[in-house]
């Protein structure tokens, strides 16, 4: 047993953490724990604050509010929020890499690794004086130097190239000799911000060899925004994630990537394809939800892709004694799912009789399994209703804007397989199909009429979808 905090004291406890630029919380009310001697990787879409937060770990930003504890192997402990950036990497021993590569691309990858041991060097040498005269302290210095960057040259697989100019290497070999630089300055806590932008797949693997092999052989811990998963799963212990600054999970990698605010938010993909996902995932509730309108104007944009959703809006942070700075509830897509969890269990309560399974489609007569769920009992039948597609195939009714494979499954229930029986559709059949999708006025405000009329004309030979067995697979 070592006199340092034991393995289980987490190196880095965030509490509370907030940043606001003006009006806008880039994090709000952050809390999350990385362990020691862990992988914590800190993902979200783009603006959902991960920069940010590694900006207050390592003092380039001085928090709106909160704590940054980090937990030294000698004990001791540090409050980085009042440190300044020089301290934090001195004495609390963080290291961090930057999204953009920083090397001295002119300097030879030695070079590079002997710049990073400066402070020690410098120390060493008397500030130059004892340097220039030979002092034997500086020689042995400067020896263990050269040692210490061909000992991370080598894990890094870059020895051979250890007198080329850095700029001359490959894009994963230089963020490679980042890593390796940052090691050199022997972090206890080792932040990197996005190492495997743009390597390709021989290069990502490479990486997280490097990677897990200071896990296994120092005791860095490490701190890791990415982007691309194959990396985050392969490799992380733990994961946090973060949406408009708010933490929306915390867990292993396992349990977060099937976190449905997780597939909500952090896939950021149009609505209907987070819908398949939550099939697949098999979360019905969830699903349902999914139905509901997005949010044009604060939401990722709905041909977002999976890290694009912008933060274009100040994000609502429940607070109990400070700010109460709002958007849309629908900004948030892991807030819908936590919405939709808390009208649900409301819903329960209000109908005791209502099975547990199906609470959302449980009419107030137990008897109308199917019934619409919220049709009033004199809501006309929609007109034009078949008992099964014409020639046992649907149109891809998906195509139309606005219905995801839940609504053309709901729809294909109640008798609607073809765009032509949409393109007919009467105000009073709009009234009936709003009615049991449960919508307020969508259908013509995304005009699913004028859209099925043009489908129904060009689709004199059906786009069709699947035979007519009920089941839909929905867009792919
Ligand atoms: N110095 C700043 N001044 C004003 N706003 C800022 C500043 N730094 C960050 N922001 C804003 O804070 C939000 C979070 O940004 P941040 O860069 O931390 O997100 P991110 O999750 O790292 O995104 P990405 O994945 O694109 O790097 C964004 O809306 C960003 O514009």
């Amino acid at each position: 047993m070592n006199s340092g905090p034991s393995m289980n004291t987490p190196i880095l406890a965030v509490e509370h953490l907030s940043m606001k630029f003006g009006g806008l919380v880039a994090i709000g009310d952050l809390s999350f724990e990385a362990a020691r001697g862990q992988i914590t990787a800190l993902i979200g879409p783009n603006g959902a604050g991960k920069t940010t937060v590694f900006n207050c770990i390592t003092g380039f930003y001085k928090p709106t509010e909160g704590m940054i504890r980090l937990a030294g192997r000698s004990g001791q402990e540090f409050l980085l929020e009042r440190m300044p950036d020089h301290e934090i990497t001195a004495k609390a021993k963080v290291a961090r890499t930057f999204q953009n590569i920083r090397l001295f691309s002119g300097m030879t990858l030695l070079e590079n690794l002997l710049v990073a041991q400066h402070n020690k060097l410098m120390l060493a040498s008397g500030y130059t004086v004892l340097g220039l005269f030979g002092f034997s302290g500086y020689r042995k210095a400067s020896a263990e130097s050269v040692e210490l960057a061909e000992f991370w040259l080598e894990k890094a697989n870059l020895i051979d190239r250890a007198d080329d100019p850095a700029g001359d290497l490959p894009y994963g070999a230089q963020r490679r000799l980042e890593i390796a630089r940052a090691m050199c300055t022997g972090p206890e806590l080792l932040c990197l911000d996005e190492p495997a932008a743009g390597l390709n797949p021989k290069e990502s693997h490479a990486l997280n060899a490097l990677l897990m092999d200071i896990k296994h052989n120092t005791g860095t811990s490490i701190l890791l925004i990415e982007h691309d998963m194959s990396v985050v799963m392969q490799i992380s212990d733990h994961v946090v994630v973060l949406e408009y600054g708010r933490k929306i999970s915390d867990g292993n990698p396992n349990f977060v990537k099937s976190d449905p605010r997780v597939v909500a938010a952090y896939l950021g993909v149009e609505d209907e394809e987070v819908e398949e996902v939550l099939i697949e995932v098999g979360d019905e509730q969830v699903i349902e939800q999914f139905d509901a309108e997005p949010d044009r104007e604060h939401g990722p944009s709905a041909s977002s892709s999976m890290m694009a959703g912008s933060v274009s809006d100040t994000i609502g942070h429940s607070d109990d004694d400070g700010e109460r700075i709002t958007v849309s509830k629908r900004a948030s897509k892991a807030q819908q799912v936590d919405d939709r969890e808390a009208r649900d269990k409301a819903k329960a309560a209000a109908t005791p009789a209502a099975k547990p399974g199906k609470a959302k489609a449980a009419p107030a007569k137990p008897a109308a399994a199917k019934a619409p769920k919220s049709a009033a009992p004199k809501t006309k039948a929609v007109s034009k209703t078949l008992t099964a597609p014409r020639g046992g195939v649907a149109d891809r009714l998906t195509l139309i804007k606005g219905i995801g494979p839940v609504n053309e499954k709901k729809l294909n229930e109640h008798g609607i397989f073809h765009f032509d029986q949409i393109a007919a559709w009467k105000k009073a059949d709009i009234e009936a199909v709003e009615a049991y999708l449960a919508f307020d006025g969508r259908i013509a405000r995304e005009d699913w009429v004028g859209q099925a009329r043009k489908l129904a004309r060009s689709a004199a030979k059906p786009t069709a979808a699947k035979p007519a067995t009920g089941k839909r697979g929905g867009s792919r």
